[in-house]
């Protein structure tokens, strides 16, 4: 288990995070969300151990994570930790850099093993292919197949798809989750995006003013987002007096309600249409089948 207690740290004066603490079991996948400069990758960081706490403890199993007053190499052999700026070898192989940390003792199961690997990021045509060739996208796959190449027990990813175009990322997230799964590799995960949360996290925190502001699993966190922000992070979303949260595709068009609205615009989403309306001088959005008439009025009834 990895276990954190009361970590605090500043980079300055002021403080990034105040006595965090949360477990994470072996084998869990757990995301950290928050808005920008909220302090997820200072946090992945510090499990890391590539600073020093200001306060507090981190342990892995028994064993303390300490930063670099205590250790000349940073980063625990176990552990394994993908940066938002990758740091590949640009000028050998996607193949070379993803053997690069495994033995040469063993050349068969050595090849074997990066075929695995290539087969899980999906860059299996891109093996023979020179790194700095690469683009952004593909270069972030090469480095989280480096990163597990030796089977991590936990793995630190920073935004891990963030380059990742949408054509391939669902399917890379779900090889990659799985693989990790598979393998009982213990996952953290720094995030924006609500996809690499819901169907791959076990449990979740929301980092926000240095502080936990919520933990539980997404399911919790979704269904009874405890404000604005957490709810900001999942869909589009209202607040209506005497109602609270309401997310977009839980108000649907009725006969008549309380709820009367102008439809002021229609955005087409694919599947659904985001109908953005007025009620009562408020913005409202709520999700439609079709699009709507500019000027209409229309009644919503809230499907909790
Ligand atoms: N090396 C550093 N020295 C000083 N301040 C830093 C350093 N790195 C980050 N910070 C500050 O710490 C705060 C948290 O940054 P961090 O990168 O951890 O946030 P984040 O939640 O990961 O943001 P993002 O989602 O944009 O990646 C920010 O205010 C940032 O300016």
């Amino acid at each position: 288990m990895l276990h954190v207690k009361n970590l605090s740290f500043k980079y300055k004066k002021q403080l990034i995070l105040e006595n965090i603490s949360f477990s994470v079991n072996a084998g869990e996948h757990y995301a950290i969300i928050g808005e920008s400069g909220s302090g997820k990758s200072t946090l992945l960081k510090l499990l890391y151990g590539t600073y020093n706490l200001n306060e507090g403890e981190i342990f892995w199993k028994d064993n303390p994570i300490l930063g670099p007053e205590h250790n000349l190499i940073i980063g625990p052999s176990y552990m394994k930790y993908v940066a938002q700026e990758f740091d590949l070898m640009p000028f050998i192989s996607v193949a070379e850099n993803i053997g690069a940390f495994l033995s040469n003792f063993y050349p068969e199961e050595k090849q074997i093993r990066i075929n695995e690997l290539l087969d899980v990021v999906e860059l299996q045509p891109y093996a023979d292919i020179k790194v700095k060739e690469l683009s952004g996208g593909q270069k972030q796959r090469v480095a989280i197949a480096r990163a597990i190449a030796k089977q991590p027990e936990i793995l630190l990813l920073d935004e891990p798809f963030s380059h990742i175009d949408n054509f391939k990322k669902q399917s890379l997230r779900r090889s990659l989750f799985k693989f990790l799964k598979e393998k009982n590799i213990t996952c953290i995960v720094a995030t924006h995006d609500k996809d690499d949360v819901l169907s791959f996290s076990d449990n979740m925190m929301v980092l926000h003013d240095a502080k936990i502001m919520a933990t539980g699993t997404p399911q919790e966190l979704y269904k009874n987002p405890e404000n604005k922000l957490i709810a900001s992070f999942f869909d589009e979303f209202n607040e209506i007096e005497n109602y609270g949260i309401v997310y977009a595709h839980q108000l649907q068009v009725v006969e008549k309600s309380d709820l009367k609205a102008l439809v002021v615009q229609s955005y087409f989403k694919g599947s659904y249409w985001l109908i953005e309306a007025d009620l009562n001088g408020k913005k409202l959005f709520f999700e439609n089948k079709s699009t709507l008439k500019i000027g209409s009025t229309i009644y919503l009834s809230i499907i909790k």
